[in-house]
């Protein structure tokens, strides 16, 4: 099985690297025919806006949608979220082209620049119940985008919990009180749909290859015709799901660290 890495810029050769830590074969994408050769793709982190205007001077829009609507698995992380989602806020002047194909509003930096990057342990009950091990992921959120929204096809796999007074955006988080505590929002960081498949943090900057492995199982199934275990699953989108033209876009941050 090869999986194909888009090497337009950023984290991609930390992808193939953890491919071979699980014994699969991932190959560096950079023109549309190479995406013949491939049964699955992975778009990697990086700065989305330049990563587009790469992909855009190598044509490589028709052929990425192409891709995504013929049902292959796709991943993508952090700058791939961006890509892959149907809708995306704060973005730069001009705005930049998206794949799309999720079903999910994306804030392009939502916790902040680059400078409030961070790590956290965050719950993982899907990727634990497939992989095993620690019920926790480390995420390592470099100038991370965050889902805002999603639609009814789209399955919640991750959420970053941050106190509700650092949260100026919350179109579709839902805030838990705990006794004596302050009130959490739950920003959304991974989710799944159907073929598609992306997070907001940097598992390949981890030594935890679970999401690949996952990702790897998740191409299996979908080869085997045999997958839909998310096109069934449960949808957690809370709020409302979707921004109106009428409301105000938020500019960036939306989330302060500090
Ligand atoms: N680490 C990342 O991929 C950051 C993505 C960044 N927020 C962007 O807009 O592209």
């Amino acid at each position: 099985m090869t999986v194909g890495v888009l090497a337009l810029q950023g984290s991609f050769n930390e992808h193939i690297a953890a491919l071979r830590r699980l014994g699969v074969q991932g190959v560096e994408i950079r023109k549309a025919d190479q995406l013949l050769t491939v049964s699955s793709l992975i778009i990697p982190g990086g700065e989305s806006t330049t990563m587009a205007k790469l992909a855009e001077y190598h044509n490589l829009f028709p052929a990425l949608r192409e891709f995504v609507k013929t049902g292959k698995p796709v991943w993508g992380t952090c700058a791939g979220l961006i890509f892959l989602a149907d809708r995306a806020v704060g973005q730069k002047e001009g705005g930049q082209e998206l794949v799309g194909g999720l079903d999910c509003t994306v804030h392009r930096n939502f916790f902040g620049s680059q400078l409030q990057s961070f790590e956290a342990d965050i719950l993982v009950p899907q990727l634990t119940s497939k992989e095993g091990g620690s019920e926790t992921f480390r995420g390592v959120f470099i100038r991370a985008p965050a889902v805002l929204d999603v639609g009814p096809d789209v399955e919640v796999l991750a959420h970053y919990p941050v106190p509700s007074n650092k949260v100026l955006y919350s179109s579709s988080t839902v805030q838990i009180q705990e006794e004596d505590a302050l009130p959490e929002t739950k920003v959304i960081v991974a989710v799944k749909q159907r073929n598609l498949l992306a997070t907001a943090f940097h598992p390949e900057l981890t030594a935890d290859t679970r999401w690949h492995s996952y990702f790897m199982k998740m191409t299996k199934e979908i080869e085997q015709g045999a997958s839909s275990s998310s096109s069934s699953s449960t949808i957690v989108s809370i709020g409302e799901t979707s921004l109106g033209p009428e409301q105000a876009k938020p500019d960036l941050p939306i989330y302060f660290s500090n």
